[in-house]
């Protein structure tokens, strides 16, 4: 089976054969940003994607390499009023838990600016890898509204002081320091960048599907429990997986590979 793709307004979906799903937003600019019609695609993408279950992994970008999102659209939001503000938030909400609970891991590709929404974006993925030269920041305060929605995100990822720093200051930080604090998983040079996100991309999809979306599932569902609950709700769901055969066919690749190894 070849490489599947389709587009709907402003997003495009490509789906390898081996189940690498790439997500490209399209805006008409190069700063990748975060307007309704945007949104609303990104949406119905990931809807679209959610259904075919041949996909095992997902990567998030833009069609621009000058970030991975510059922010919702400053120009849209500059119009609302209280009852629009609400709806243009909720979406927003809505496309970051499509992503967050998207039942295969998601990657966000940062190849530069990751600000405000387009940060709460990333942080709605499971894995962000960035450019050594991307820059992160969430400067909501600079355009007078606050941080909102997956920016609840944040403490528990980078910690408390780190998050009051970069939500009260709205300053920006670098890669080598999102790094350092936790807020992506590797920084490397820009020409490595998409062959980093392959190759984990690659790992993903070697993986048994079954044991992935599992994983994923108890990942999502840990942040709602306490430690004790997670530890009981993950042990029915240890037994569940062998109904799947992946645990079977797994082991024993193992375990005759070391035989072989051995003979
Ligand atoms: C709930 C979520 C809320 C939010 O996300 S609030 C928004 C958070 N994001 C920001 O505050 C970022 C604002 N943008 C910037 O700080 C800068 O831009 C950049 C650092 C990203 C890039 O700077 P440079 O390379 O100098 O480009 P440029 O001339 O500032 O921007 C090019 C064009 O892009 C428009 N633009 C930039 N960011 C946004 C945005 N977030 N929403 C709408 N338009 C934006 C500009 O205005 C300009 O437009 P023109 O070419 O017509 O002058």
């Amino acid at each position: 089976m070849n490489t599947r793709t389709f587009e709907v307004a402003h997003a495009r979906a490509e789906i390898e054969a081996g189940g690498i799903a790439t997500l490209t937003m399209q805006d008409a600019g190069v700063l990748n940003i975060l307007s309704t019609p945007v949104i609303d695609g990104l949406r119905e993408a990931l809807a679209r994607l959610r259904e075919d279950d041949s996909v095992r992994v997902l990567v998030l970008r833009g069609a621009s390499d000058r970030a991975f999102v510059a922010g919702a659209d400053i120009a849209e939001m500059a119009a609302l009023d209280e009852a629009k503000a609400r709806r243009f938030i909720s979406n927003l909400r809505d496309l970051c838990n499509a992503v967050r609970h998207f039942p295969v891991p998601v990657i966000a590709r940062i190849p530069g600016w990751c600000l405000g929404g387009g940060l709460e974006f990333a942080l709605a993925c499971d894995l962000r890898i960035c450019a050594d030269h991307a820059q992160f920041g969430m400067p909501e305060v600079k355009v007078g509204i606050p941080s909102v929605i997956h920016a609840a995100l944040m403490p528990p990822l980078i910690g408390a002081a780190n998050s009051a720093w970069m939500l009260l200051t709205g300053e920006l930080i670098d890669a080598r320091r999102a790094l350092d604090w936790g807020l992506v998983n590797a920084a490397v040079p820009e020409a490595e960048l998409d062959g980093a996100v392959r190759k984990l991309a690659e790992g993903f999809a070697a993986l048994g599907p079954a044991a992935l979306r599992q994983q994923k599932k108890l990942l999502r569902r840990w942040e709602t429990m306490s430690v004790d609950e997670a530890i009981e709700d993950s042990v029915a769901e240890f037994g569940a997986a062998f109904n799947t055969g992946e645990p079977q066919k797994f082991m024993n690749e193992f375990l005759a590979s070391k035989r072989r190894a051995k003979s």
